[in-house]
């Protein structure tokens, strides 16, 4: 019998289905008299997980084991008189199998990471707050700057700040470079404030996009359109003809196209080639650096300095696009305007000229937002469609009328559909163009009466032109 009571007592063999958990510390245990043991609790895998030890019924008892020295007859201790703490082991190898295990994939996809898709579909649905109306004549925009050592920064600062952070968002624009010559201080921060550089449209409340159901391209087979038969090509107003706009050789736009009012349709990824053939030169994006200057009597203006040739294709007009309600609002506050409508469509379709689209150039837009109206310009803007679908939503671009030499002031007419018969206001903003054939406005009279041409605005710089 001694050696019975030596011997510490075989454990019992486990019940079918039942494992082990790991041994709890004692001090982890509930006060169960003077008695100091470990214990092994043992329980089924399932119970492990769900059940708490203030939940064990009487059926647990006789899983609970006290190991005592030298032995002595158990004592059965009810589960509801300790409480103690359970470590639960992190899933065995057995239980892996019905952890659902998620494939590998490598780098960001939109399927992992559906950040586009989902911040395009919650800004479509307006989930995001609504921007507040904020009057900017009531709104202070000075920078508290009263703590910082050495006190307000000077001008001199500011502009630094200014022209440093100019030439980064300048850096980032893709395609050849863009820059400031404006060496006077006042003229380069009335350039620079209040402007942002962009790469696209942004849209704003109220301008959609077509779905793209409504989308589409050419069936062009082999990856190569053919000039005279890809369903891209443009058709001249009230015919089927099918024009070639841009010339294989060189990829300029034909001659012959710059005297006709028509649309681009260029390739794209919905087309047989795929969008890789050569008839997507806008998509391409700007070949020719650009230089913003002042001009002395109309303010800024825009010019290259590389030679660009007949028909080369220059930069979009970017903004934002707005509906013709913003815009009108918009046009009543804009001393200069920026404002372009998208009205190409206009009586050819039926979308009315209060359906249309407007790009504002004012606060958001790229290079050519600082292009000057002349009445024999050198640029002509042509509207482009890259997804063929939206008859709103297009881009305007830019192509060389003549060949311009490096330097040259790049202009184009803000107002091609002038009729000379239209009389001149008193209140129309004056055209400063200088040309021989100048039509003395820049815009009919019914319109932009309270704008003023930058004569007035800069009257004080103009004497003191960078050129
Ligand atoms: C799109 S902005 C052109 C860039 C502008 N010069 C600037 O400094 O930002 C249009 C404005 O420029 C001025 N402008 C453009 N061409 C002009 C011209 N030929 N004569 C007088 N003012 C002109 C007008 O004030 C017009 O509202």
């Amino acid at each position: 019998m001694e050696d019975a009571v030596d011997d510490p007592a075989p454990e019992p063999p486990l019940p079918n289905g039942f494992i082990k958990v790991n041994s709890m510390t004692p001090q982890k245990l509930g006060d169960l008299g003077s008695a100091t043991f470990s214990s092994t609790l043992v329980v089924s895998p399932a119970s492990a997980n769900k059940r708490k030890s203030s939940e064990l019924d009487d059926s647990d008892q006789e899983t609970l084991r006290t190991p005592t020295d030298p032995p002595r007859p158990m004592t059965p201790i009810k589960a509801s008189q300790i409480s103690f703490c359970v470590e639960v082991p992190s899933p065995s190898l057995s239980l892996d199998q019905y952890v659902k295990v998620e494939p590998k994939h490598d780098g960001l996809s939109e399927k992992y990471y559906p950040v586009e898709s989902v911040e395009r579909s919650e800004a479509f649905d307006r989930r995001y707050p609504y921007k507040r109306a904020v009057k900017r004549s009531l709104v202070s925009l000075s920078a508290d700057v009263g703590d910082r050592p050495g006190g307000d920064p000077s001008t001199d600062d500011l502009e630094s700040i200014q022209r440093a952070s100019l030439t980064h968002s300048l850096s980032r624009l893709r395609g050849p470079e863009v820059f400031f010559n404006i060496e006077k201080q006042n003229l380069f921060m009335l350039a620079a404030s209040n402007f942002g550089f962009i790469q696209d449209y942004v849209l704003r409340d109220g301008v959609q996009e077509v779905p793209e159901a409504f989308n589409s391209g050419c069936e062009c087979a082999g990856g190569v359109c053919e000039p005279d038969k890809c369903s891209c090509l443009a058709t001249e107003e009230d015919s089927e003809e099918l024009i070639v706009p841009y010339q294989l050789r060189n990829m300029a736009l034909d001659p012959d196209f710059l005297k006709r009012k028509s649309m681009i349709y260029e390739c794209n990824h919905r087309c047989g080639c795929r969008g890789n053939c050569r008839f997507n030169v806008t998509q391409r994006g700007r070949r020719f650096r650009l230089e913003i200057f002042h001009t002395g009597n109309r303010g800024f203006g825009l010019r290259s300095p590389d030679d660009i040739q007949i028909g080369e294709y220059l930069d979009r007009y970017l903004g934002e696009v707005l509906t013709k309600e913003e815009a009108d609002q918009r046009e009543d506050d804009q001393k200069i305007s920026y404002l372009f409508g998208l009205d190409f469509m206009v009586g050819s379709t039926d979308i009315s000229e209060q359906e249309i689209y407007v790009v504002d150039g004012q606060k958001f837009g790229n290079a050519t937002r600082f292009m000057n109206h002349s009445c024999n310009p050198n640029c002509k803007i042509i509207p482009v469609s890259v997804n063929h679908g939206d008859e709103k939503l297009y881009y305007l671009a830019f192509f060389a009328l003549r060949y311009i030499p490096a330097g040259t002031e790049l202009t184009f007419d803000y107002n091609p559909g002038f009729d000379k018969k239209e009389k001149m206001s008193s209140g129309a903003v004056k055209c400063l163009c200088g040309d021989k054939k100048c039509r003395g406005q820049l815009w009919p009279n019914a319109r932009k009466q309270n704008q003023q041409g930058f004569a007035a605005d800069t009257s004080a710089d103009s004497s003191s032109s960078d050129e």
